[in-house]
Order: structure tokens, then C-alpha cells, then sequence
């Protein structure tokens, strides 16, 4: 077993993959906040104890954490010797990519011979890329591509604009991909980018939406992590950004933003997976849309994207208290989970940031909405668990569809509600 272990390490590094043969993913359930701060305790350590894939929230949410297989007879003595119960989500994490990759292979394949684009599969970012470019020349008639900046490593960052004309018409903002090992995300994005041009003309509810706003889509919003996710390590979830003196790579991209930067629920700590950055806006993929929305001067509503947990939920992130439209918020989540659910029967639950997942500082929907964006959601996609970020493609179109049916609500509620 130990050989076979050493030989796919070999392997792995010939290949440049990260590997993850026998890391495992814990779900513990704490039972106090004295329990959620002893896993707290594992954060942001060098080298990585555990990488927190739901992080410490509250007693009744349960924290999922990979494990690295060569730490987890350490990390599982000492959730024992603290009395914190945990079960395993998932054995053997190499397992799931070992099927993720075979599965994109052979999409690959499939495309190639038939010249076309696989909705129900995973991408790299030269894909994406090519599709966007395919996309917006088949449809030039209503989509038009923007670069709105560079990445640290200088990958061009493109926005999807959607529009029937007029010149600053009221405006929509969707981003996926913000935190790049959230791969339903992007493939939801491209879904529904694709569902937009489809259904224009077609569906009343989109069509009126459309004559009178304007939707913007930015489906890879932090490339250099998404790329790293193919090329390195597929959970990775930060930018890329170096720095001098320090020595772990990359920021948070949603503790960047200036609303609360700093704050409860970001890290200061560079090795953090929440690690907030030198200053607000310092990363290049947050002050592009910055620029951009502020330039803009026009948007209405921002939805930003994020995977897992099947949840639905609107500012504040870094405060406890309420918005000032809260009841309007509460209402309208309500609506669009249950739209959400009418399809597939996937359950989402909804509420502010802080009272629903936990507090979060510097996040992008708090920067929206104190940028007078009211309409102002993050979501968490599939799954609740199972697998976590290795959801398999199989469920891109189902995620899509029903996703889709609770943004063609918020952008109603926003046309329809004119401010
Ligand atoms: C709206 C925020 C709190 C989303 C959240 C995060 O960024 O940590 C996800 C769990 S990735
Ligand atoms: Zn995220
Ligand atoms: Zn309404």
C-alpha cells in the first residue's frame, strides 16, 4: 500500500497535480462555542493542518475539513481527546479527481470529434475562454464580451454583457468563480449565459427583464486560482497573488472588498484560506469590478456565486444586524428558494450572511449593498456535503436549471421594483 502511495506521489509530481490520495474529509459537529474554537485553532497553520471546506459557524452547522492523510491520525486524536464527534464525509478525496478528471477526459474527446461544447461537463480556462469567444460571435446581436482588467498573473478578466440596446440601461451583476475550487459555479454561469440567449423572446418574465436592463455575467472571476485548479491543486480557492516577506500565496478575493475589510471572519494571517490581504481592494480581480460597477454607476442588482451548502442569502456578512430592507430580502430569498425547489426538489435555506452561515468581513455582497446596490445575494450552490467541491458533472444541469429559476425571480422582483 505504502509503495502504491509512493508511486502516485511520483507520479503526481511528474505530472505537477497535487495529490490527495487518503486525505479525507471530516464532518464534525461541535457542540459549543468552546468546541467551534478548538477547530478554529487548526486554521491558517504552516504546513496545512486541515483545509476548512465549511468553516466554523455556529453549534448547530457541521464544519467539514480536509484532512491530509498524513495528518489525520494527529488531527483525529485530537477531535477525540476533546470530545468533538466527527464522521467521515469522504475517504479517499484522489478517488473523486481520480473520476472528475477521467470524466473530463473523455468529454474532451467528445467535443473534439463533434466540434461542440459539453454543458454537462468541467472546463479549464482556455476552454472557457474559446466558448466565450464562440458565444458572443454567434450572438452579437445581444452579447458583447468586456474586459474589465488583469489578474496578478495577468490572465485578461472578461465580463458577459447582455443587453437590447440603450445606453446605461439599469443593470444586473452575476459572478461565479469567485473562489475558484467552486467549479459548479463557473458551469452554472455558462448554463445559464446560454439559457439567457435561449430564452430571450421566448420567455416572457426574461424578455421584459431584458428590454429594460441590462445583465452582466463575469463566469471566471479569479482565473489564476481556476487555472491552478487544473494545473496544481484543484482545491484551491484564493488568488494567486505573491507578495515580498510573505510566504503563502494568494488572498481571499471575498475578504477583499473595502465594507468591513479587516473584520471578524477574515484572517490576517497570508497561510489563512480567509486571509484578507494588505489592504481592501489590493487584488487586481476585486478592484477590476470595483472600477467597473462604480464607472458604471447603474446596477441594481449583484449576485455573487459560491459552492457548497445550498444556501441563499443576502448582507449583512460582517454585522449582525439587520439590513434596512431586511423584510423585502427575507421575503424576496423566500420566493426564489421556493422556485428553486419547484424544480428538482432541492432544499435551500436563506437569511443574512451572518445569522445563516457565519460572520464575514470584506465580503462582495456587503460592498454592493453599501454601494446602494439593494438587491444584493450570494448563493451556495450543491451539494450540502456528499461531495462537497468534487460535485460530479453530472449534476451541472440539474444545479443549472433550478439555480436558474431563483435568479429569473430576484431579476424580476428587481425590475419590478424600480429604484
Ligand atoms: C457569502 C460568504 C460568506 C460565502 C462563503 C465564504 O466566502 O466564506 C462561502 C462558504 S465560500
Ligand atoms: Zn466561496
Ligand atoms: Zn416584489
Amino acid at each position: 500500500r505504502r509503495t502504491l502511495l509512493v508511486f502516485s506521489f511520483i507520479l503526481a509530481a511528474a505530472l505537477g497535480q497535487m495529490n490527495f490520495t487518503g486525505d479525507q474529509v471530516l464532518r464534525v459537529l461541535a457542540k459549543d462555542e468552546k468546541q467551534l474554537s478548538l477547530l478554529g485553532d487548526l486554521e491558517g497553520l504552516k504546513p496545512q493542518k486541515v483545509d476548512f471546506w465549511r468553516g466554523p459557524a455556529r453549534p448547530s452547522l457541521p464544519v467539514d475539513m480536509r484532512v491530509p492523510f498524513s495528518e489525520l491520525k494527529d488531527i483525529k486524536a485530537y477531535l477525540e481527546s476533546h470530545g468533538l464527534a466527527y464522521s467521515i464525509m469522504i475517504k479517499d478525496i484522489q478517488v473523486l479527481l481520480d473520476e472528475e478528471r477521467q470524466a473530463m477526459a473523455k468529454s474532451r474527446r467528445l467535443e473534439r470529434s463533434t466540434n461542440s461544447f459539453s454543458y454537462s461537463s468541467y472546463h479549464t480556462l482556455e476552454e472557457i475562454y474559446s466558448w466565450i469567444d464562440n458565444f458572443v460571435m454567434e450572438h452579437s446581436d445581444i452579447v458583447s464580451k468586456i474586459q474589465i482588467g488583469n489578474s496578478f498573473e495577468n490572465q485578461s478578466i472578461l465580463v458577459l454583457k447582455f443587453s437590447t440596446g440603450g445606453s446605461r440601461h439599469p443593470a444586473i451583476w452575476i459572478d461565479t468563480g469567485i473562489h475558484s475550487r467552486e467549479w459548479i459555479t463557473h458551469a452554472t454561469g455558462i448554463w445559464t449565459a446560454n439559457k439567457i440567449v435561449s430564452d430571450y423572446g421566448k420567455d416572457r418574465v426574461l424578455t421584459d427583464i431584458l428590454n429594460a436592463m441590462d445583465i452582466f455575467i463575469e463566469l471566471v472571476t479569479n482565473p489564476d486560482g481556476f487555472a491552478f485548479t487544473h494545473s496544481m491543486n484543484r482545491l484551491w480557492r484564493k488568488n494567486k497573488s505573491i507578495r515580498p516577506g510573505i510566504f503563502c500565496i494568494g488572498v481571499d478575493l471575498n475578504r477583499n472588498w473595502k465594507s468591513g475589510f479587516g473584520g471578524n471572519g477574515s484572517n490576517s494571517n497570508p497561510c489563512s484560506e480567509t486571509y484578507h490581504g494588505p489592504s481592501p481592494q489590493s487584488e487586481p480581480e476585486v478592484a477590476a469590478i470595483v472600477n467597473f460597477i462604480t464607472a458604471h454607476g447603474n446596477f441594481k442588482a449583484l449576485i455573487s456565486i459560491h459552492s457548497y451548502s445550498q444556501m441563499l442569502m443576502y448582507p449583512y456578512g460582517r454585522l449582525l444586524e439587520p439590513v434596512s430592507n431586511q423584510r423585502e430580502l427575507y421575503d424576496l430569498a423566500k420566493d426564489a428558494v421556493e422556485a428553486l425547489y419547484k424544480v428538482h426538489g432541492i432544499e435551500y435555506i436563506f437569511g443574512s450572511i451572518s445569522t445563516t452561515l457565519y460572520v464575514a468581513s470584506g465580503i462582495t455582497v456587503d460592498w454592493a449593498y453599501d454601494s446602494g446596490i439593494k438587491y444584493a445575494f450570494s448563493f451556495e450552490l450543491r451539494d450540502t456535503g456528499q461531495y462537497g467541491f468534487l460535485l460530479p458533472a453530472t449534476q451541472i444541469i440539474p444545479t443549472a436549471q433550478e439555480t436558474w429559476m431563483a435568479l429569473r425571480t430576484i431579476m424580476e422582483h428587481t425590475l419590478n421594483h424600480p429604484y
